[in-house]
């Protein structure tokens, strides 16, 4: 017992020597992701590492065979790419390590990421005049000032009623300008842009748009609030780094909307990936908004997910509102009509 003992003791030192040098390693490599972060290289570089292991297995004698030594050091390589990834995403401009206070996205004597939690209602598609406006008075009843609502529409099908286009925005901007309201419209293009950014106060780019760089370099150029939808498969890495896109072209007033992944779920038409809302609110500095009726895409579950996005820590909730979903031009399966928007709000409201 006194010889493992003493050889127990060898190991001890050893493991201390093995941490010290393990720890100077990943300092090494830490310098190198910056270097590579400046530089624009990816993390991984599979050759380098090829490289190293076909010297360590040269240079090896044992007792670990090579394949041993291998798996070891492989294991290196991930605990090393991960710390890169996470000193590199900590010195992005959306990241919280960057900006410890909150966003607050402020705009006509209201405010998005404050102490306040934003709702934002509104058809899914601008239909008329009249439509609007009785959505206008709805929301004004209420106190509510954010109302949102599609001029042109991203539809899976072409043959699909696709927007009311510039007419849309127009009746959009006279709306808000008439009852005092805050509007959210999506665009999808730069032409688009262009032109609602006459008429609009939040410029919406939407999931099928999320990775559209071109597009985010364009509105990181405005001087208007962007909200800026998950895309229907991107990870919680590429949506931050959409958002990245917008705030290094020069606009820091971004509100990220976590609207559903696509999954094998068929319950519901898109999967809502709550922890994203805590993730992002831990990871960047930017306001947080769940979209449950496109992630859901059905009216029976939409309190149960406006309260859980809430208590997960969402600065508001969009939902999708209609005086008369029946007739609706698009989605009109998960627009919520006036009395079923009541109970929605009496749950949330005193959130
Ligand atoms: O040499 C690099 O490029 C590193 O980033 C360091 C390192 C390593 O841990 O040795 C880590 C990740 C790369 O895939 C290759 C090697």
């Amino acid at each position: 017992m006194d010889n493992i003992n003493d050889l127990r003791i060898e190991i001890d030192r050893i493991n201390k020597q093995l941490l010290t040098l393990l720890n100077r390693r990943a300092d090494l490599t830490l310098k190198i992701g910056k270097e590579k972060q400046k530089h624009g290289y990816t993390v991984h570089d599979p050759i380098r590492e090829q490289h190293i292991l076909e010297t360590l297995m040269k240079e090896n004698k044992g007792p670990f065979k090579n394949e041993d030594i291998t798996g070891i050091f492989k294991e290196i390589f991930q605990a090393s790419k991960k710390l890169q990834k996470t000193d590199q995403s900590d010195e992005l401009l959306i990241s919280r390590k960057k900006k410890q206070s909150d966003t607050i996205i402020k705009i006509k004597n209201q405010s998005i990421g404050g102490s306040e939690k934003a709702l934002i209602f509104g058809p899914c598609s601008i239909e008329s005049y009249e439509q609007m406006e009785q959505v206008a008075k709805k929301l004004n009843s209420l106190g509510i000032k954010f109302i949102r609502g599609g001029a042109f529409k991203p539809r899976t099908s072409p043959y699909s009623f696709q927007g009311l286009g510039i007419e849309g925005l127009k009746i959009m901007g006279e709306i808000c300008n008439k009852h005092d309201l805050i509007s959210f419209v999506e665009v999808m293009d730069q032409e688009q842009l262009d032109i609602a950014c006459d008429y609009v106060d939040i410029v919406q780019i939407g999931a099928r748009n999320m990775q559209n760089f071109s597009l985010l370099k364009k509105v990181g150029k405005i001087n208007k609030p962007v909200f800026l939808k998950r895309g229907l498969s991107a990870t919680i890495e590429e949506f931050k780094m959409s958002a990245e896109y917008i705030i290094a072209n020069g606009n820091p007033n971004i509100i990220l909307c976590e609207r559903g992944i696509r999954t094998y779920e068929q319950a519901t038409r898109n999967t809502l990936d709550l922890s994203a809302v805590p993730i992002l609110k831990n990871e960047t500095h930017l306001p947080v908004i769940v979209d449950i009726s496109h992630s859901a895409g059905r009216k029976d579950i939409m309190d149960s997910l406006a309260r859980a996005s809430l208590a997960a820590g969402a600065d508001g909730i969009m939902a999708e509102i209609h005086p008369n979903p029946l007739i609706a031009l698009s989605d009109a399966g998960q627009q919520l009509d006036f009395e079923e928007f009541m109970t929605l709000y009496k749950h949330i409201q005193h959130y």
